[in-house]
């Protein structure tokens, strides 16, 4: 994988050109599916912003621990009966992506961001639609949407409501923007560098197709990505009581109860580091990484790759390879140095600790992929997976539904990997 997407990085650096970008964002804008002349540029601009956000002013990590206090409450609302966390952790994790898009977030109760989640989710299946391929093939296919149940037109219809809620946004932001103070959000720092590009809102990589087309990405990629993985850590940590056990008994010892846990406390967690470590090992959320496509001739092991080959990033095939990922028996460490059994598919968080308990960071484990395209959102979504989970651990105790009946690690099929609907039940630890 190094080989391909580090060493060789710049011959694998570009999308394919997709042909419904046209009829859905009337070219190539946006973050993810552009293979433009400025995609470079917008992606340097995105990780701009979000490091200014997230470090320079740390806005975003006061929204994710400010967001997670309210799931907290909205667990305690519960009064240990049974939950399903799909509306309340999209709508948390949105509001981060809403804060950092339009500078504000939406009440947890509002069914605005879960419809907002639904419609994109509808909208990326038409994708793995025939119709959506036969499109990909020859753009015309799409007037046999009649033959089809009208799929293309409803995809467009659903489409076309969210851009124009986030054009709607720009207007807004376009009346209020103070060019000479702060920026507010990604909106304000867009339109003050298309006024210092002579407002150039015509041209595409400074027009507002280009600022409407990359909220949208932050959207699609950074919301359901995120709260999916949250989920996932819940369920593998309620089927792991001994783990949680060890996760609580770290954070009474290293914060307590009476303190927001903040970034700077993960060095002191090292076991708890470890643990999202082995979530991000076991459960690459992308069942299908994005495409790339080779812009040289390659060759790699002696195969030799033509320019235009289409070519995907599989991590699995890294992350569950029982040669790279044996099961550690950690108890039998100290008698029999290592024993291995091949089963990378169990939970076991003490693969990324050393024989003194300190964490290891594993390079080996890319959920977030790597080179010139590799996720742009990975320090804002390490951040909302270590703030969420470690603030809920901090505060409950986390159960089966039903005692004794350890939920299934069953997934949905689907471009993501999702857990299939469970529900647990959280008691309050203190
Ligand atoms: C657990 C959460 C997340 C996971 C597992 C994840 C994973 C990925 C992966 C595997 C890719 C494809 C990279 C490739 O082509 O090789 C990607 C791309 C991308 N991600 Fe994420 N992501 C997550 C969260 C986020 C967040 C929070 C954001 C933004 C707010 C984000 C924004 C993006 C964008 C814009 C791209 C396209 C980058 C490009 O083409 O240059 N992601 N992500």
């Amino acid at each position: 994988m190094k080989q391909i997407f580090i060493k060789n990085g710049e011959k694998v650096s570009h999308r394919p050109h997709l042909q419904l970008s046209k009829p859905l964002k009337d070219g190539d804008y946006g973050l993810i599916f552009n293979d433009n002349t400025f995609w470079r540029e917008q992606r340097r601009f995105a990780l701009h912003v979000l490091r200014d956000f997230g470090i320079g002013r740390p806005i975003l990590e006061h929204t994710i621990m400010d967001q997670a206090t309210a799931v907290c409450d909205y667990i305690r609302s519960f009064n240990g009966k049974p939950i399903e966390f799909t509306q309340v952790l999209t709508t948390a994790i949105g509001n981060v992506i809403y804060q950092l898009a339009f500078g504000k977030t939406v009440d947890l109760n509002s069914e605005l961001i879960l419809g907002f989640r639904n419609k994109l989710l509808e909208t990326t299946l038409f994708f793995a639609h025939p119709l959506g391929f036969l499109c990909e093939l020859w753009l015309p296919f799409r007037f046999l949407d009649p033959l089809f149940g009208g799929i293309y037109s409803k995809t467009l219809k659903l489409h076309f409501e969210m851009v124009d809620f986030m054009n709607q946004h720009i207007k807004e932001h376009r009346e209020t923007i103070n060019f000479e103070g702060e920026p507010r959000d990604y909106i304000d720092a867009f339109l003050m560098e298309q006024k210092k590009h002579n407002n150039l809102a015509e041209t595409p990589e400074w027009s507002d197709k280009q600022l409407c087309a990359a909220i949208y990405d932050l959207f699609s990629a950074g919301m359901e990505t995120t709260s999916t993985s949250t989920r996932t850590f819940i369920l593998h940590i309620v089927r792991n009581p001994d783990v949680q056990k060890k996760i609580h008994e770290e954070i009474d010892r290293e914060i307590g109860k009476d303190r927001a846990i903040t970034m700077a406390d993960q060095t002191k967690l090292p076991y708890f580091t470890a643990c999202l470590q082995e979530l991000q090992r076991i459960s690459v959320i992308l069942t299908l990484n994005l495409q790339r496509i080779t812009n040289e001739d390659m060759n790699i092991d002696g195969y030799s790759i033509p320019k235009g080959t289409y070519i995907i990033p599989q991590f699995p095939s890294v992350h569950v390879d029982e040669a790279v990922f044996p099961v550690l028996l950690w108890y039998q460490i100290a008698v029999d140095n290592i024993i291995y059994q091949p089963d990378p598919h169990n939970f076991d968080p003490h693969r990324h600790l050393d024989e003194n308990g300190n964490f290891v960071k594993d390079d080996r484990i890319t959920p977030f992929s790597i080179g010139k395209r590799a996720c742009l959102g990975e320090s804002l979504a390490r951040m909302e997976l270590f703030l969420f989970t470690a603030t809920f651990f901090q505060h409950f105790e986390f159960i089966p539904e039903i005692d004794g009946e350890i939920p299934s690690a069953d997934y949905e099929p689907g471009l993501i990997k999702s857990p299939k609907v469970f529900k647990v039940r959280a008691k309050e630890r203190h």
